[in-house]
């Protein structure tokens, strides 16, 4: 065995042999995009946007994860990877509704979509769900919590849907951790039904607990929110207007990435 300590130089060419062969795998994951395009005739729907398999891939992202990198390092470089293949296959823009915490909601559109999509703020929700009505396949950024103006009214079926809840992973300290959902057209097979979003319109609040309310108005007559309830469990009649990805919280988890996170 040779008990020769290793050189800064010796371990410089270790970390250039290994970056040497992710930049290659990501040249050769390049490769296999205008196949993809071809297979899920994205030039058709004009959107490569699939929140249900970039669900999968955060899934086993954090089963695998060890070691010394936290894992939002980690997270953020697949966020880059996935989002820049999503923008190589159909360009497309993020509007983003900057009316509540623009610093949360620009780091969260950088963390999830990074610096290669362009991005266009907003000072209102209605005018982002305005923005993704008249585009093809662009995506729409708003925060949850509470607002004054319902502006889900003008999303559902054959409009923009909710496709995403962000965070998607959720653990201690996590950067980018401001609450948002995604809009978009679903376009081709893009929706996941999983948790699906109600939009609900009562006289007066429901009984806090009785509902998981995403996000809700303030002031008014009624009391208007939009409620996140799992797809199986919706009862008939309710008014739909998305479904999501279950996000995973690391701390209910057995995954190595919540211990190195
Ligand atoms: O799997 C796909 O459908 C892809 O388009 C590939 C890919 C990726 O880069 O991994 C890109 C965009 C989708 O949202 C999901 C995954």
């Amino acid at each position: 065995m040779n008990d020769t300590p290793k050189t800064l130089d010796d371990l410089r060419h270790e970390i250039d042999r290994i970056d040497d062969a992710m930049h290659r795998l990501l040249i050769e994951r390049g490769g296999i995009i205008d196949a993809l395009v071809r297979v899920k005739r994205t030039g058709e729907t004009g959107s490569a946007f699939r929140p249900g398999r970039e669900a999968d891939m955060m899934r086993r992202l954090v089963a695998r994860h060890s070691g010394r990198l936290p894992f939002s390092a980690v997270e953020n470089i697949w966020r880059t990877i996935i989002s820049g293949f999503t923008h190589v296959q159909a360009p497309y823009a993020v509007h983003v509704d900057m009316s509540s915490d623009p610093a949360g909601m620009r780091d969260l559109a950088r963390f999830q979509m990074g610096f290669d999509v362009p991005l266009i703020a907003y000072d209102s929700a209605d005018a982002v769900v305005s923005a993704v009505s008249a585009s093809q396949g662009d995506l729409g950024l708003i925060g949850l919590g509470v607002t004054r103006s319902p502006w889900w009214l003008n999303i559902g079926p054959g409009k923009p849907q909710v496709m995403a809840r962000l965070p998607f992973l959720i653990y201690p300290d996590r950067p980018a951790a401001t609450p948002a959902v995604v809009i978009a057209k679903p376009l081709g097979d893009a929706a996941v039904d999983e948790i699906a979003v109600v939009a609900a319109d009562f006289a007066a609040a429901p009984p806090a607990g009785m509902f998981d309310v995403i996000t809700e108005t303030v002031g008014g007559d009624r009391w208007r929110g939009l409620v996140a309830i799992p797809s199986a469990r919706v009862p008939e009649g309710a008014v739909r207007v998305g479904s999501y990805a279950q996000p995973i919280d690391l701390a209910d988890t057995a995954a190595p990435a919540a211990a190195a996170g």
